[in-house]
């Protein structure tokens, strides 16, 4: 959940030599969203998945590393990708749709007047609304179209700067989780790329030439979420320089969740009693 708006540092065509780096980190990629879709059981035989594409580093890491796990898997589901515009003045998916054609990889643009929405409540955080918004069209769409999975393209970093935003601002020890179904049932979210580190996917999508399309909002970034994000990304930039490993540790504790060493009282008694 980086700035949608920001333009990747890595604005230079790749030369040779990091071309050369590719298949390392292709690699290391598709193992790591491998090993997630294991172990949380992300996709099943006869999937539809709609992959929200905004046309940014994630969303295109995303939708080439399930299309290529599509490709290999010996089960069978479908990938669809579908890009919100949100009517900012700036954007433009189109280039977005030009890929997929030429990918084969079955595409749409739906329309969402996010950009009047935002300018008529500006009490509100835009961001917040934004994503609200951007979400409610993407459920409804993949109901009216049988998709019984919505694919997003969070990331490690987006899991940890959540956790951290969710107990440093909102006292509550959560984050996002790799696969959701929604209450009634309609919708399941999944976020294959959970256990993938943002600089990979940065990289990868600058490497295999994907184009980033902006967001357009003249208003991304400045919002109190996006602040306190920034607040936690430099805090966590700062702490990995002496605790290398912290992004993997930070994983391995969200999957290492001890409720009786909490102070949760409303936990069922079983869970809060198991001992030390
Ligand atoms: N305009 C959009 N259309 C479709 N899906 C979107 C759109 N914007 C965001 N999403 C989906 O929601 C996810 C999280 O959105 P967020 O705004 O946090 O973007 P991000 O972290 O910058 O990711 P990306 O690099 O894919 O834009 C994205 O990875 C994508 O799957």
């Amino acid at each position: 959940m980086s700035n949608p708006c920001a333009l990747p540092s890595l604005a230079l065509p790749p030369t040779e030599a990091d071309l050369r780096t590719l298949p390392k980190l292709e690699e290391r990629i598709r193992r790591r969203v491998g090993m997630a879709v294991h172990e949380f059981g992300l996709i099943q035989d006869g999937d539809r998945i709609l992959v929200g594409l905004s046309g940014g580093k994630d969303s295109w890491a995303l939708l080439d590393v399930l299309e290529s796990l599509r490709r290999r898997a010996p089960i069978r589901f479908e990938v669809h990708g579908a890009t919100i515009d949100p009517g900012f003045p700036g954007y433009n998916p189109d280039r977005i749709a030009e890929v997929c054609e030429a990918k084969g990889i079955p595409h749409v643009i739906l329309g969402a007047p996010i950009d009047t929405l935002v300018r008529r409540k500006p009490d509100i955080t835009p961001c917040a609304i934004c994503s609200r918004l951007r979400r409610g069209v993407l459920y409804s769409y993949a109901r009216e179209q049988g998709f019984n999975k919505l694919a997003l393209g969070h990331h490690l970093d987006d899991l940890i700067e959540t956790l951290l935003i969710n107990q440093f601002f909102e006292g509550r020890l959560s984050t996002m989780p790799l696969k959701l179904v929604s209450d009634d049932g309609g919708n399941t979210v999944i976020r294959p790329l959970g256990t993938c580190e943002e600089e990979d996917l940065r990289r990868f999508a600058w490497l295999k030439g994907y184009p980033f399309v902006p967001c357009g909002c003249p208003l991304c970034g400045a919002s109190v979420l996006e602040s306190r994000r920034a607040q936690v990304k430099d805090l966590v930039a700062t702490l990995k320089t002496s605790i290398p490993d912290l992004k993997f540790s930070m994983l391995k504790a969200m999957k290492n969740v001890k409720p009786s060493h909490l102070l949760d009282a409303r936990l069922p008694p079983e869970t809060r009693d198991s001992g030390n």
